[in-house]
Parts: C-alpha cells; sequence; structure tokens
C-alpha cells in the first residue's frame, strides 16, 4: 500500500474528519494545506506535541491506546488557554505499513476525536522510525483567553482534578511490581488515565475569561506550577494535604503518592489561580461534574512553596520531567 492509500484507507472519512463541528472547516484533507475559519470575534489557538516510543509511552501498547493518547494530551493545551477545539494535524512517521496498527491507531484517535469534538484536517505521512506529531487549533476570545500570565497576589490556586495518576498510571503499564491491595477496578481506571485521558476542554471553556491565569498539568505539578509562577512574576504557596488525588492511589504508600502528586506528570489536568471574588464560581464547577478544588493561594515574591502541615518549604529545586535533563551541553 501506498502512502496516498494509507491515507485515503485509514485517515479520511467522517470517523475522523467530521469528529466536531466542521463549520469552521472550510477545506480539510487533500490540498496543500487546509482552511480554517474562526468565528468573527475569536482568535486560532495552535499547539503541537510530539510522542516518542520510550519517552511518552511503553513499548508495549495496543495502537488503539496511543490513537488515542496521541491526541488527548494535545488537546489538554486548548483546554489549557481555554480554547475550544476546531481542527488538527497529524504528522506520523512509520517503519513500515503495518495494516492491524493502522487500523487500531486510526480507531482509538477517531474516539478520541469524538470526545474532544475535533476534527482531522490534515497531516503528513513518512517513513523513518516511529513518531507521532499532532497539531491542535482551537478558538477562543481575545480577552477570554487563559495564559500562564496573569496570577495576581491573593488569587487562589486550584486543580481540576486528581494529582499523581499519571505516575501511578505510568507504572501500571509498565508492568511493575504493583501494591497487593490495588483492586482490579483501580489497576484499570490507572491504565486508562494513562492511555486515554480526558482533556479538561469543558472545564477549560468555563475557566475562560474567569481564571487569572493557568496551565495543564504535563510535566508535575510544582513544575508546571514553577512555569506559571515565572511567567506571572508572582509566588505560589500550596498546601499538601488539601492535593486531591484518587482513590486508587491510596494503594501505594504515601511516600510513593507524594512524589507522583508533585512531580511524576502526565497527569493532564488543568492548574489555574482564580481571583477571589469569583470564588463561587468554584459551587458551579462542582455542581457541573468537575473536580475543583483549591490547593493554595498565590502571593507576592517568587517560586513554588509547599506547605507540608509543619513549614513552609521552598521546592524550586524539584524541576519535574524535562527532556535532555541528563544531558551535557557538549
Ligand atoms: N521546537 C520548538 N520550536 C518553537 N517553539 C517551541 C519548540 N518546542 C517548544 N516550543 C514552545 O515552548 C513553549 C513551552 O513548550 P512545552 O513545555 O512543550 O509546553 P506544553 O507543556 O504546554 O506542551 C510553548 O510555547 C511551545 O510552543
Ligand atoms: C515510557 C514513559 N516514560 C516516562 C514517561 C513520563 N513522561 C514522559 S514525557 C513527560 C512530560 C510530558 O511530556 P512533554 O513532551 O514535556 O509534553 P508537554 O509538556 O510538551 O505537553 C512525562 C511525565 C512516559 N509518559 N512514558
Ligand atoms: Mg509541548
Amino acid at each position: 500500500m501506498g502512502e496516498f492509500e494509507l491515507i485515503h484507507r485509514y485517515f479520511q472519512g467522517p470517523a475522523l474528519e467530521a469528529a466536531g463541528d466542521v463549520g469552521a472547516i472550510t477545506l480539510g484533507i487533500g490540498d496543500d494545506a487546509a482552511l480554517l475559519q474562526p468565528d468573527p470575534d475569536k482568535q486560532c489557538v495552535v499547539s503541537t506535541d510530539s510522542l516518542v516510543l520510550g519517552t511518552h509511552f511503553p513499548e508495549h501498547y495496543l495502537p488503539a491506546d496511543l490513537g488515542y493518547r496521541a491526541l488527548a494530551v494535545a488537546v489538554s493545551d486548548l483546554a489549557a488557554m481555554g480554547a475550544r477545539p476546531l481542527g488538527f494535524t497529524l504528522a506520523l512517521t512509520l517503519p513500515q505499513v503495518d495494516e492491524d496498527w493502522l487500523a487500531g491507531f486510526a480507531q482509538g484517535l477517531a474516539q478520541a476525536a469524538e470526545d474532544h469534538r475535533i476534527c482531522l484536517v490534515g497531516g503528513d505521512t513518512t517513513r523513518g522510525p516511529l513518531n507521532i506529531g499532532v497539531t491542535v487549533i482551537g478558538q477562543v476570545a481575545a480577552r477570554k483567553v487563559v495564559r500562564r500570565k496573569g496570577a495576581q497576589p491573593g488569587d487562589l490556586v486550584c486543580v481540576g482534578g486528581p494529582l499523581g495518576d499519571g505516575g501511578a498510571g505510568l507504572a501500571v503499564v509498565l508492568g511493575e511490581t504493583l501494591p497487593e491491595q490495588l483492586s482490579d477496578a483501580a489497576r484499570e481506571y490507572l491504565a486508562k488515565r494513562f492511555w486515554r485521558p480526558r482533556a479538561q476542554c469543558e472545564l477549560g471553556l468555563e475557566l475562560a475569561g474567569i481564571a487569572s491565569a493557568g496551565l495543564d498539568v504535563s510535566d508535575g505539578l510544582l513544575a508546571d506550577a514553577g512555569h506559571l509562577a515565572r511567567s506571572s512574576d508572582v509566588a505560589l504557596h500550596m498546601r499538601y494535604a488539601d492535593l486531591p488525588c484518587s482513590p486508587a492511589l491510596q494503594a501505594w504508600p504515601e511516600a510513593q503518592r507524594r512524589e507522583w502528586m508533585l512531580g511524576a506528570g502526565d497527569d493532564y489536568v488543568l492548574l489555574f489561580t482564580l481571583p477571589v471574588a469569583s470564588r463561587s464560581c468554584l459551587d458551579v464547577w462542582l455542581s457541573q461534574g468537575h473536580q475543583v478544588k483549591v490547593i493554595g493561594e498565590v502571593v507576592a515574591g517568587q517560586g513554588v512553596w509547599l506547605d507540608d502541615g509543619q513549614q513552609l518549604v521552598n521546592m524550586d529545586s524539584l524541576a519535574g520531567y524535562q527532556h535532555f535533563k541528563d544531558t551535557t551541553d557538549d
């Protein structure tokens, strides 16, 4: 099968091309580029993420899970900006044509496209070591966009869901030794949190125009809080006892839970700051089913600080996930 038949067979069709609102897509797959028309009062939001075997996902996987994860983690950046997903492109590099792999991958990708209401509008297919690049495009009103910059002293620091599931999920999918008391249901929940994270798009749309700053937790709570603190030129004080964790995570000892909640990453929940005047929004969002929780406050100063119940500790040296961290410059 050649490149063009592959594209036609696996990536063209309503499952991927009409998975969301097609109104904004003036021209999709098939020409030299796609055309998207945002609503008159909106700006386009664009973000790219790559997935590499061994770095972002383990060797043993189902192609459908990989397709789902590749799109969901990319859409999470749109959610973080308070944007509505419109379309995405897929840059796929494959070592060979494996029809079972492609069918599974396209099916998982289409499921994620449907869940996040986003349409495939184009891409690129090449031969080489496996690599998946997804570029997502969304729209947001300029005055409502949620950026990393904007947090003010006095704002509340909040998260949109449990922390640490990414780290525990990775342990599960890597086949590591698991605690005996971890139930089958909890193990399945964590594997699903790793392979099929749901980007918090609905919450992101609620935050638009209300949150003073925000981003998604991909590198780890402390690292991403550090990004927000630096961009906003403020300090974040967070209380360890207030960090939300899932019932599944309770099966691990406290030290392991803490490490994952603070630094593992792969959680894909939103971290945001909220002016105190908008505190009542939290009750509305909770009533809508969003697991929002206040975990601290923004204060004047710099850095990320954690109240462990006894003292306030500076956590800036815990960098979280960073590519090339262990390499030297030469
Ligand atoms: N190769 C690159 N060229 C240009 N910009 C990049 C590149 N890699 C990352 N960036 C930009 O750096 C910023 C931080 O990237 P990243 O840590 O990947 O953000 P995120 O966690 O939101 O995906 C983003 O604005 C991203 O677009
Ligand atoms: C096999 C494997 N090992 C380790 C991890 C953990 N991990 C890899 S990259 C990463 C951070 C997020 O990836 P990045 O490329 O930085 O995404 P971005 O922040 O750009 O969204 C994490 C937590 C993983 N997901 N899979
Ligand atoms: Mg990125």
